[in-house]
């Protein structure tokens, strides 16, 4: 009941259409019951008189009915198109609703979930939706009218033919009610199968370079094949309930016709039923029937929409776990001293990732984390955007906890800057852009320039209007590693999380990036992970994380004395063996 309410919600802007539409379909319905009640009476009354009579009123009748058959069509006209564009403005509301929903969704949840199959619910499920939105009530509004009013004109017709009918109708009812709940388990099974699909799709073709390259194509092809053979037989075990419910209710229209002719063809010998009658009573068994087949058609849709629905709930009702705390406040001194205070971390329950963890940066300084891998650096620098929250200890900037902070005036404080570039489908310019969306173009140059990408760039046939292929595939790892740095010089934040930024290049180009982030890291209190110890030897404080937490802290002369895992890892860089985890 509760998705019934929470489904209806989303008609509230559309009152007017979705009343009026209903409106028109009650018109529908009673144009046509009112036909064979017209019929039945002219064959009754007026028919039997002169032809005079006849003729005089005939063409009274007709005009009469010509004017109704026009606004019927017109009350069809309304309901096709009307009804059509409020669905597809539910739809439209429902998938901003789940887009920004979508947007909100913490770190966690992107850990856990699949994108093809929240593309999936994005996409084909809200269409199911749309289509139930619109269809389902009107539907069931015509059909119900167009089954109550021939049930009474049969009644008035013949009652005792009428009760016979009533029984075959019961069965009828209890037969769809059995298959229905077949039909439903059925839909959610396919929703989910097609939900694998996308996800099997989404996982190929993102990663259709690392698949040829590897040469694997046959893998993919079998994993597919075995999410598409899935998804078929899902499908026939859903036909097949299908087909049993339909071919089942037409069965039982079939046995509707005979009753009539039966049981009416008995009623005309025992004197208590006219010919004409028999015939008026086949017409609005038609009547009776075709709605019926509406609403077996619509309990379909209806089952579709509804699993749908529900699983759009699902999605709408997760809480993002990062959110505003009540009371947060911009944060109050980005340039502040990060601190942070004994901090543990897990990604799931009783896991330990970081154990007490404690150290600070003053404001404009370096730190440099390294270690093994799997150590927790990159974790320790998740948890200061807040991507994920502490499970105990605080981090702080300038003395406020980052909890107490408005998200955005947080992240709007940290530039970042990963080995993972992604760039969006787009140019060259709107991908520097993304650091401020305001910016003017003299800004955008200014801030290639320093990301020393600006030659390159120039060069470039449409220059910043250069579309740079989907994440980026036109440039190489450190063009786009380039365009990422002028995007955060851009943004000009106070903070900066340097993620294995250049590990990923080859000695050239790190060599020209290293450059550019040191110019980057100029005046900003800069966290730094690298393999390469080459890189972070002039940093004011480097951390060696191990173990969950941190083993030895100090600079690099000072660490070289201590003769411990930093000054064994460094010697063996110094050698020659070129990261740390060898
Ligand atoms: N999103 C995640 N969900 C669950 N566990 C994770 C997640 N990210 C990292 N981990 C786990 O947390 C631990 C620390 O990972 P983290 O990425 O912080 O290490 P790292 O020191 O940065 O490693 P590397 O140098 O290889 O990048 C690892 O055991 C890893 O498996």
């Amino acid at each position: 009941m509760d998705t019934y309410k929470k489904f209806i919600k989303y008609y509230g802007p559309y009152k007017a259409v979705f009343f009026f539409d209903l409106l028109c379909a009650a018109f529908i319905s009673i144009v046509d019951l009112a036909y064979p009640q017209i019929l039945r009476t002219l064959t009754n009354t007026l028919f039997l008189k002169e032809s005079s009579v006849i003729l005089k009123n005939i063409f009274v009748i007709g005009g009469i009915l010509l004017i109704f058959y026009i606004l019927q069509a017109l009350c069809k006209y309304y309901v096709s198109c009307q009804g059509h564009i409020m669905g597809a403005q539910m739809e439209r509301d429902m998938r901003r609703e789940l887009f920004e929903h979508y947007e909100n969704l913490s770190f966690s949840y992107y850990d856990q979930n699949n994108t093809g199959q929240m593309m999936s619910r994005l996409v084909s499920d809200l269409f199911d939706i749309s289509e139930f939105a619109h269809h389902g009530p009107e539907n069931l509004f015509i059909s119900v009218v167009k089954i109550i009013g021939s049930f009474i004109f049969l009644f008035i017709i013949q009652w005792k033919l009428a009760l016979i009918l009533s029984a075959v109708v019961l069965m009828m009812i209890l037969f769809s009610a059995r298959q229905n709940k077949r039909m439903q388990a059925t839909f959610l099974d396919n929703r989910k199968k097609i939900g694998n699909i996308n996800a099997t799709l989404q996982d190929s073709l993102a990663g259709i370079r690392i698949v040829q390259s590897f040469a694997n194509e046959d893998i993919e092809r079998e994993k597919f094949h075995q999410g598409n053979e899935g998804f078929l037989m899902s499908k026939r075990d859903n036909y097949k309930a299908m087909g049993t419910f339909q071919g089942g209710n037409t069965f039982f229209q079939g046995i509707m016709y005979l009753v009539t002719l039966v049981a009416g063809g008995c009623f005309i010998a025992a004197g208590q039923m006219t010919p004409g009658d028999l015939a008026m009573y086949a017409l609005y068994i038609g009547i009776f029937i075709s709605p019926i087949q509406i609403l077996v058609e619509l309990t379909e849709m209806m089952q579709k929409g509804l699993s749908g629905f529900r699983c759009f709930l699902d999605i709408i009702e997760t809480e993002p776990e990062i959110v505003d705390l009540p009371g947060a406040e911009p944060i109050a001194d980005p340039d502040g001293n990060i601190a942070y205070k004994d901090v543990s971390f897990g990604y799931e329950d009783n896991e330990v990732v970081l154990d007490h963890v404690s150290f600070e940066i003053e404001s404009g300084k370096s730190v440099a984390l390294v270690g093994p891998s799997g150590g927790g650096k990159t974790t320790i620098c998740s948890l200061l955007p807040r991507f994920y929250n502490v499970s105990g200890g605080t981090v702080s900037i300038g003395g406020q906890d980052i909890r107490r902070m408005t998200l955005q005036s947080l992240r709007n404080s940290i530039g970042i800057v990963q080995q993972d570039v992604y760039l969006f489908g787009g140019t060259v310019r709107d991908n520097i852009a993304y650091g401020k969306p305001e910016a003017s173009m003299e800004e955008i140059i200014e801030a290639a320039k320093k990301a020393n990408i600006h030659g390159f760039i120039a060069e470039l046939p449409d220059g910043y209007d250069t579309f740079v292929g989907e994440r980026g595939t036109r440039l190489s790892g450190g063009q786009k590693q380039r365009i990422s740095i002028a995007r955060v010089f851009l943004k000009n934040p106070p903070i900066l999380i340097l993620d294995e930024a250049t590990s990923a290049l080859d000695n050239e180009s790190e060599r020209h990036i290293q450059k550019s982030l040191e110019e980057l890291s100029k005046n900003r209190t800069t966290i730094t992970i690298a393999h390469r110890l080459s890189t972070i030897k002039h940093a004011d404080e480097i951390l060696v994380i191990d173990d969950h937490t941190i083993q030895e802290r100090g600079s690099h002369r000072e660490l070289l004395k201590q003769d411990g895992m930093y000054a064994k890892y460094y010697k063996m860089q110094f050698e020659g063996l070129e990261t740390f985890e060898i």
